[in-house]
């Protein structure tokens, strides 16, 4: 019924304070006042309604998306929204858009790879979005090996430029966001050539489409890539296509942060790694993290409540059937799932930590931290990504067949999420990343220099330092072990920064106990799940193990009555989700049959092309009567 709350039993049972839970989950107090101001502002106005998405055609979604972004920057212009503010506005809008690269990788990588002086020139237009940027430079044949683009860059010391050049078809750029309609420049990667030596990739500002009349300027080709997986989801992104045919643009439009060229035409390297020019790449991956404990959070928050409003067999003398979060193969399929949106969350806030702290090292030309922050911030949007896709889909299969209706939010959202498993790199090609710096490290733990950070706990591998191994050797060979390896690193990074969060001070009732037990839950769950690598090292015996998975067990109970206040923790509104299994109110199946009448298909009681292609089967002449 409308206005009852059918989780409200569920509701008594928390055993902490959930208002100070959700201070935890959103970071302060101020964080919180300025999510719930936010979401309301997006929740109460029509124009951002997003039920639809499902259902429109894809031109008629890429414009409604046009007039969202048009209309989001008028409102944060109206109501002079902070960046903050501005971020949380895209956050709880929830439509992938051109805007997300212009703001989250055109606009930094201006910031990280260009001069004080192409600062002062872009960044205001950019601010103002006078121009609309995309971040081009994945290529048709290659996107995790950036060193293998092939568009050119070649400098004319004739006339102070570089001509940018698709020499082949598989040099097209190909997926940059943004690109295949609205942006009008884009920080194209390409490889810079003076006087015919090849200086690798580099950043350049190209601008592709007139301020005045949005066509694409000469020696440009630019369209959009075509459909992707899933029904509105990230269909709502012009991911374009875009071929140069010797675009000329001036000297001064080569990202020079990094490194120079000269009117001469010299090259010069900054004293700086010259990974430097992957620093948006950086960037984005920290976000991610934190965006994973986002969407992870989302479907563990719709699975849960339908888990305890789902009542399935176990009726005792007519008495109501069980509710299927009761049962304990629910609970080990959903409680992990749940204490790793926690766990998330948390190693986000370190990781964005640790960017922060690397970036300033930078200012210093402190690059001592820049290897430990690529490893961490690629191990931990892969492990991160990873997880949280195979959790969407493992939320949908935990709401049975009603998982897999639109109106659950489960389809869309898993279908707007699993990219992320791709772009900002590839899970595994960043996993490689990690191993690589691990064996580094190994290999350097045997000439005497011992690791600190996030590796310290590898300076105890004793008998590693005395293998004298070649650790170059076999790389190729054993790198699905090492990928094994990575993914393991980034657990112990994720587990221990749970654990330092449980030694700061956390306020209210029985909230730090909740923490605990989630902590305790994400990081048994992890040794049962691999738990043979451990007995198989004689790391654990098998009374350990079963004595590990025992205590898992007695966490899901000590979990169990808090699941529905643990995941409003959350503080998601109900448009937000945009689910009816999620609803706040647990008023599941009077929703979920009034949305099916709303469905365009029962517009009419008798479906187009009944009279066509039906009504003559039903009324054939059975010429072979014998069949
Ligand atoms: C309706 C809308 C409302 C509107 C509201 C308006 C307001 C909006 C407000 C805010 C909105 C903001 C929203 C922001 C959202 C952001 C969303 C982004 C979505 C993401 C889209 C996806 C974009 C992309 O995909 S971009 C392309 C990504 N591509 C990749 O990631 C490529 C992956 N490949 C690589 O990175 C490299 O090729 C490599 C690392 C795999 C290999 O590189 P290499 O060959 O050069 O190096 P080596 O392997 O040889 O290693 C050499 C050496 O270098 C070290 N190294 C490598 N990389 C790095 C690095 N990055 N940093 C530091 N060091 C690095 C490596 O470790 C080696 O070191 P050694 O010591 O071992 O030598
Ligand atoms: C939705 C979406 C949005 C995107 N947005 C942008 C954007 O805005 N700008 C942009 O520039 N790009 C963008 N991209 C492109 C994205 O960054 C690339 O697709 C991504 O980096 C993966 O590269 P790839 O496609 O070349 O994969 P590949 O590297 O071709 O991957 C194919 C397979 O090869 C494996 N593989 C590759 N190399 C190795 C290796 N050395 N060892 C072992 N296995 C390997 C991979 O693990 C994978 O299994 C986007 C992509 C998507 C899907």
């Amino acid at each position: 019924m409308e206005g009852v709350d059918h989780l409200a039993d569920e509701r008594k049972k928390a055993e902490f304070n959930v208002e100070a839970m959700k201070i935890v989950w959103a970071g302060s107090q101020h964080n919180l006042e300025v999510s719930n101001r936010i979401s309301k502002l997006v929740a109460d106005d029509p124009a951002f309604r997003k039920d639809d998405r499902t259902m429109l055609p894809r031109k008629e979604l890429f414009k409604n998306t046009l007039r969202k972004a048009a209309y989001a920057w008028k409102r944060i212009n109206e109501l002079r929204l902070s960046e903050e503010e501005a971020s949380k506005l895209r956050f709880y809008v929830d439509e992938t858009a051109y805007t997300d690269l212009h703001w989250g990788m055109f606009i930094p990588a201006i910031k990280g790879q260009g001069t004080d002086e192409q600062q002062r020139k872009w960044l205001p237009l950019a601010y103002k979005m006078q121009i609309i940027g995309c971040y081009a430079q994945t290529e048709l044949g290659h996107g995790s090996n950036v060193q293998g683009l092939e568009t050119t860059a070649t400098f004319d010391p004739h006339t102070d430029e570089f001509v940018i050049h698709s020499p082949t078809l598989t040099s097209s750029k190909w997926w940059p966001g943004g690109l295949g309609k609205v942006s009008t420049h884009a920080v194209t990667y390409a490889r810079l050539i003076i006087d015919g030596k090849d200086h690798g990739v580099h950043g350049f500002i190209v601008q592709l489409r007139s301020l005045e009349d949005h066509r694409p300027l000469p020696g440009i080709t630019v369209g959009d890539i075509g459909m992707k997986f899933g029904n509105g989801a990230y269909n709502t992104m012009d991911n374009g296509v875009l071929r140069f045919d010797h675009v000329r643009i001036p000297r001064n439009q080569m990202l020079m942060k990094v490194s120079q060229v000269t009117r001469e035409g010299k090259y010069k390297q900054s004293d700086v790694p010259r990974q430097l020019v992957y620093g948006t790449m950086v960037y984005v991956r920290q976000r991610i993290v934190a965006d994973a404990s986002c969407y992870l959070s989302r479907a563990v928050c719709i699975a849960t409540r339908y888990s305890a409003v789902r009542r399935q067999f176990g009726s005792q003398n007519g008495g109501p059937e069980t509710q299927v979060i009761d049962y304990k193969t629910q609970q080990s399929r959903l409680f992990p799932l749940l204490a790793s949106a926690y766990a998330f969350r948390f190693v986000g806030e370190w990781l964005e930590w640790l960017y922060t702290d690397v970036m300033q090292r930078l200012q210093a030309n402190d690059f001592s931290t820049l290897p430990e922050a690529h490893a961490c911030t690629a191990g931990l949007k892969s492990l991160t990504t990873s997880v949280t896709a195979d959790g969407i889909e493992e939320c949908r299969k935990l709401c049975g067949g009603h998982g897999y209706l639109c109106t659950s939010g489960l389809p869309e959202l898993f279908a707007v999420y699993v990219p992320a498993c791709t772009y900002e790199g590839d899970n595994i090609v960043l996993l490689l990343q990690v191993a690589r710096f691990l064996m580094k490290t190994v290999s350097q733990i045997g000439t005497g220099k011992q690791p600190v950070g996030t590796i310290a706990y590898m300076g105890r591998i004793e008998h590693l330092m005395q293998c004298r191994c070649n650790v170059q050797r076999g790389f190729a060979e054993l790198s699905a072990d090492l990928v094994e390896a990575a993914v393991a690193h980034c657990q112990l990074i994720v587990v221990s920064k749970f654990i330092e969060k449980l030694q700061q001070d956390i306020p209210g009732e029985g909230v730090k106990q909740q923490l605990e037990a989630l902590c305790g839950i994400y990081y048994l769950s992890l040794l049962h799940k691999h738990q043979g690598d451990f007995l198989a090292t004689s790391y654990l015996t098998p009374k350990q193990s079963a004595l590990a998975n025992d205590q898992l067990r007695a966490l899901y109970s000590k979990v169990r009555p808090n699941a529905i206040a643990l995941v409003d923790a959350f503080n998601y509104s109900d448009h937000f989700l945009s689910s009816i299994l999620g609803r706040y109110d647990g008023n599941v199946y009077p929703k979920l049959y009034e949305a099916a009448w709303k469905d365009p298909l029962n517009e009419s009681v008798v479906p187009d092309g009944y009279h066509e292609y039906v009504r003559p089967l039903l009324k054939q002449q059975l010429h072979t009567a014998r069949l």
